[in-house]
């Protein structure tokens, strides 16, 4: 295992006594100092592997590391800010007492608790009872908990769970700045797009193992469709100059531009093909799905037993390629 990642998983498997297996065999990475989005269903598994990373579940079998060391260490759990569950408040207490205790549990100073309430933004309110917070400043207040020891590594679960849009936008700038101060932060959600936006890359897990993991881009570009998208003029003869090439499929035209199935990496050749018959080209490129379709389509839950074989043994292969591993069989 390597000191360069924060967080390190190799094949973890948690099987829940009553026979749950609630993570699978998991490999998970996470680079010091990036901001990783850990994305799956309900009941993928996240907040199992989570718990497992600070020490509140032993995994059934596999190897952890969090900040070079096993999960649950005292000098470890120093340096590790978690936010998994709601953490209890005292509904009468301000949420400044409230941090303030915390902070005395923590063993750190009462200034503790007014510099975290500044950086989760909650100053304004910090001296109101914490049964009169919104349900957004409650769950910045369990982030300010998180971040009350000065942690190099943050772990928060479904830190947007439950938050309305305005509460979801506060949330993501919050942790947007946390990003850019350097922590190393491994944040779940079911929702693609509340990772998408803050976090540098994605690993996506589904019943228990990783099924994709790359930044956004990558993801979309692992997950193309095997099609090629050209905009090109006369589109008539293009389709026509198209259809003659052995490696090309189909060729439709949807919106006035033309859907080429072929492998992706005939783009140059298909581009100078048209343009030597004097046609115009516009665009080519590949035609990707949007993040969203990929998403989907990683966590499908109703696949064919042959499809998860398949996806198995693509996950098991070796790639030499970008550093994106994708479960999805096309
Ligand atoms: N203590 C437990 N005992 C038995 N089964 C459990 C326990 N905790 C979780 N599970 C099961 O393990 C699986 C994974 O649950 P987990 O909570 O880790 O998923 P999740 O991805 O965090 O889901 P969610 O987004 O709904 O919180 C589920 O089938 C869940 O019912």
């Amino acid at each position: 295992m390597d000191d360069r990642f924060a967080i390190e998983l190799e094949a973890v498997t948690k099987r829940y006594q009553g026979g749950v297996t609630a993570v699978d065999g998991l490999d998970l990475r996470v680079r010091e100092g990036e901001v990783l989005g850990f994305l799956g269903p309900n009941g993928a598994g996240k907040t199992t592997t989570m718990r497992m990373l600070v020490g509140l579940v032993r995994p059934s079998s596999g190897h952890i590391r969090v900040l070079g060391q096993p999960p649950g260490t005292p000098g470890q759990l120093a340096r590790v800010g978690a936010l998994i569950e709601s953490p209890a408040f005292y509904p009468h207490l301000s949420g400044r007492d409230n941090l303030r205790l915390a902070a005395r549990y923590a063993g750190m100073p009462d200034s503790a608790a007014d510099r975290v309430l500044s950086e989760v933004g909650l100053s304004d309110r910090a001296g109101s009872p914490y049964r009169t917070y919104s349900l957004g400043m409650k769950q910045r207040l369990g982030v300010a908990t998180a971040l009350l020891k000065e942690p190099i590594l943050l772990i928060l679960d479904e830190p947007t769970n439950g938050l309305d849009p305005a509460g979801v936008s506060e949330m993501r700038e919050l942790l947007r700045s946390l990003g850019q101060r350097g922590h190393t932060v491994l944040l779940s959600s079911h929702v693609l797009a509340e990772v998408e936006q803050v976090c540098d890359r994605i690993a996506v897990i589904n019943r228990g193992r990783l099924v994709a993991e790359g930044t956004p881009d990558e993801l979309r570009g692992a997950l193309g469709t095997g099609m090629l998208l050209i905009d090109a003029e006369p589109v008539d003869r293009a389709v026509a100059c198209l259809r003659e090439h052995d490696l090309v499929r189909a060729v439709e035209a949807v919106d006035g531009r033309l859907h080429v199935t072929a492998d992706p990496a005939l783009a140059a050749e298909l581009n100078r093909r048209l343009v030597t018959a004097g046609i115009d080209v516009r665009e080519l490129r590949p035609l990707r799905h949007s993040l969203e379709e990929a998403f989907l389509e990683l966590t499908a839950t109703h696949r064919s037993d042959a499809a998860d074989a398949d996806r198995e043994q693509k996950i098991a292969e070796p790639t030499d390629g970008p550093e994106v591993t994708t479960g999805a069989s096309r």
